[in-house]
């Protein structure tokens, strides 16, 4: 094997050589491109400053600033892909692959010895010294052991013999490991990755993606894809793999710009966004729900999951808590649609059209036309015709009062100044430019109507939604129309509000995105998956989740899972894919925490030995010497150290407790970014993300009764290296129903007595 390495960095040498060859030639054609790009830039200024004061040049003058402009655009262009290219040479320069593959095709006449990175690269003959790793060979490096193998290409099905499968880790152009395997990837690689630390950012997954992740990342065949894998498991890492590999597969007809992936919270959109610039792509957009609904409810303040959460936790069994239940629920939205679809014209809640403070159009009159279109229209027909004539009414309105005093008397009051600039291309006509100018005026005045019409403020949509509940429920009409009165909104009702909108209006689909991603999806409600579809018709939903880290609802299976939203949002080809191994967990914290769990077994662990979790159990008096011992313990070996709370104000009385001694951050929902040192973050925010070492803070029967199963687990899964639980007064019955030999247990109580 030492022969082997030996001409295996051989390969490696000459291969670097190569890319950095290639990257000082694509470096200076992005030099280029950048001065070609600003002198253009400079020249295209000072053509837009000469000649726009002399009116006769101004036509001259936008055609060639427009051509300009289009030169602008088109440099860059070209110059984001030298900048592209660079970024990748650079990348592959130091680590130019990570696999290589021996195998035979049947119908070849010879073998052939591929490798496999994060990009392909050729020489100057075009012969492929790196393969892509989303090229249709590669797959064979992921899902093949040795013998017969088979991979997809566009032509079809192809066989072949695989002889060898090696696996690289090479650093600065050094080959630090390398394994020759017989499995998928073998587990050497992974270990060495894995008993890595947690990073501020995500890494890419790309040198070690396993079998059964493979198939997330390269399904093109479904419209909807579930992935209900446990906690660790790589959902998320597998579904950016999967952003990359579909953006390299449909590169003609698919781009960053028609993605979109729903995220938990900022943090988490932060902490992942390095993983496709990793992998050569550019980052997708994301949001969060929120914010999202933010967007559609201009004015009002959206509550957030985690307020949501918290009112939750605080109030289980509150009339809010129940009623919000109800319009979470899928039934819920049809009913809504229902409605919508069926009111009466009389009962539309319609406003009459003012200008400031005087009524140009009665709600009067909007309701007769409304009442004018065929009654055997959909209403989302009726509505938009409606609109149509609005505009129309409009128009007629702007040629009534052409002629009006109160123009007359804007006119008037024009500068020379202003008359040149709003007559610009006119014949010198002193009445057709008179006739011109009053045209403009009463249209820029009744520009906000117009404004109105398109925004659909001529319908109150919030009392329609209010006279809805009214019908079927008086408190839960009473309890939105209190939030709205300080300009709040639940997130239970936006859903609901938004399809009734829609439902009326005919408007706020978004028919560009292609791929929508949810992560968490498990803390999605059934009305919210709905309405995504709804707002989403043309996408393909992929959907990650873990039924058992249900914050917000109560965990089901996955089957189960993926026959409901399949029935309820008509997808055609749903797949469920479930993953059952954990990645993140040593060993001993997985069969820990898999406990937690109704059906244990379900988890596998990956075997990456670390220490047993640890159970202290602490009093009023002395917990805080404990939890500041643990500490600094873990300080000797971590650097990220989280302590995770059930609620944001348990984690501020932390905070406010510890910090005489210690300084430690608080993290809230609209952070993004994670400081470095000791952080506490309630439970919530911790979703998705991971550290070295955690501390769940305060497990005892009260803060964690059996119904927060879901909860512990989550906090308890973020640990990779070391996990500890802090209870004080009577430690959880969760706890003790764990098998004690998978923990190490401390009790600190009474110690006196001992
Ligand atoms: N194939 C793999 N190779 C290397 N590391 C992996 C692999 N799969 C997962 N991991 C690592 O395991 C950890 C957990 O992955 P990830 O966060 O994607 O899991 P998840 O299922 O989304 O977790 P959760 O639901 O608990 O938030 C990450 O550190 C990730 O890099």
């Amino acid at each position: 094997m030492k022969n082997e390495k030996r001409i295996e960095q051989q390969r490696v040498n000459q291969v670097v050589a190569k890319i950095k060859n290639k990257l000082t030639t694509k470096t200076a054609e992005l030099q280029q491109a950048r001065t070609e790009r600003s002198a253009v830039e400079k020249n295209y200024g000072q053509n837009a400053k000469i000649n726009t004061f002399e009116i006769d040049d101004q036509m001259e003058t936008n055609a060639e600033v427009q051509q300009q402009k289009q030169l602008v655009a088109k440099n860059i262009q070209s110059e984001d892909i030298l900048d592209q290219q660079v970024k990748t040479l650079n990348s592959l320069s130091s680590s130019p692959y990570f696999g290589r593959i021996d195998i035979h095709e049947d119908d070849e006449p010879e073998a052939e010895t591929l490798y496999i990175g994060n990009a392909s690269f050729a020489d100057k003959k075009n012969n492929f010294l790196i393969y892509d790793w989303r090229a249709p060979v590669s797959s064979i490096y992921y899902n093949g052991t040795l013998g017969q193998v088979a991979y997809q290409t566009p032509g079809g099905k192809q066989t072949a013999q695989l002889m060898k499968k090696r696996q690289f880790r090479i650093k600065q152009g050094q080959i630090r490991q390398m394994f020759d395997t017989n499995e998928t990837v073998g587990d050497q690689l992974l270990q060495e990755m894995l008993s890595e630390h947690s990073t501020e950012y995500m890494q890419n997954i790309v040198a070690t993606i396993q079998q059964e992740q493979n198939t997330i990342i390269r399904d093109t065949k479904h419209d909807l894809l579930l992935v209900q894998g446990v906690a660790g498991s790589g959902k998320t890492s597998a579904a950016l793999q999967r952003i990359a590999f579909l953006l390299y597969h449909s590169r003609e007809n698919l781009t960053a710009e028609q993605m979109v992936l729903f995220s938990p919270n900022r943090l988490f959109s932060n902490y992942i966004s390095e993983v496709l610039p990793s992998l050569g792509e550019n980052n997708l957009r994301q949001v969060t729900l929120a914010e999202f609904f933010s967007k559609r409810f201009e004015g009002l303040k959206i509550e957030n999951l985690f307020n949501s959460f918290e009112q939750q936790v605080a109030d289980s069994n509150s009339i809010l808590t129940q009623i919000n239940q109800i319009k979470q629920s899928a039934e819920f939205i049809r009913v809504v649609r229902d409605y919508a679809k069926k009111l009466p014209t009389e009962s539309l809640q319609f406003v009459p059209l003012s200008l400031a403070g005087r009524t140009i159009i009665t709600q009067r009159k909007i309701r007769s036309l409304y009442q004018a279109t065929p009654a055997a229209w959909p209403a989302n027909l009726r509505y938009s015709e409606t609109k149509k004539k609005l505009r129309l009414l409009l128009r007629n309105k702007i040629q009534a009062n052409l002629n009006k005093d109160w123009v007359t008397d804007k006119l008037q009051d024009l500068s020379d100044e202003q008359i040149r600039s709003m007559t610009v291309g006119l014949d010198n006509d002193p009445v057709v430019i008179e006739q011109a100018l009053r045209q403009r005026l009463v249209t820029e005045s009744y520009q906000p109507l117009f404004q109105a019409i398109y925004n659909d403020y001529f319908i109150d949509i919030y009392k329609q939604y209010s006279l809805f509940l009214t019908e079927n429920d008086e408190t839960a009409a009473d309890l939105f129309n209190q939030q709205l009165e300080f300009h709040r909104l639940t997130l239970a009702d936006c859903a609901p509000l938004l399809i009734l909108r829609d439902t009326l209006t005919g408007s706020g689909q978004n028919h560009q995105i292609k791929q929508l991603f949810i992560d968490e999806m498990q803390d999605y409600t059934p009305a919210q998956l709905l309405y995504l579809k709804h707002a989403f018709p043309n996408a393909h939903f992929t959907l990650l989740g873990d039924s058992e880290q249900a914050l917000y609802t109560t965990a089901q299976s996955a089957k189960k899972t993926l026959f409901d939203l399949k029935t309820a949002l008509h997808f055609k080809h749903a797949q469920l894919v479930e993953l059952n191994k954990s990645y993140r967990s040593s060993q001993e914290i997985t069969l820990f925490v898999r406990q937690m769990l109704p059906v244990d077994e379900s988890i596998q662990p990956f075997s990456r030995h670390g220490t047993r979790p640890e159970w202290l159990i602490c009093d009023q008096t002395n917990w805080k010497e404990r939890l500041l011992q643990q500490i600094s313990n873990l300080h000797t070996e971590f650097t990220s150290i989280a302590i995770i709370t059930q609620t944001s104000k348990t984690a501020m009385k932390l905070q406010a407790y510890l910090r005489p001694q210690l300084k430690t951050t608080v993290l809230q929902s609209n952070n993004y970014k994670l400081p470095s040192g000791i952080i506490i973050l309630p439970v919530y925010l911790a979703k998705g993300l991971e550290f070295d070492a955690v501390i769940v803070y305060d497990v005892s029967e009260l803060e964690y009764p059996n119904k927060h199963r879901s909860i512990l687990y989550t906090a308890c899964s973020r640990a990779m290296h070391r996990l500890t639980l802090l209870s004080i007064g009577t430690p959880a019955e969760l706890i003790e129903q764990i098998d004690p030999t998978t923990f190490e247990k401390k009790d600190f109580t009474n110690q006196l007595l001992k």
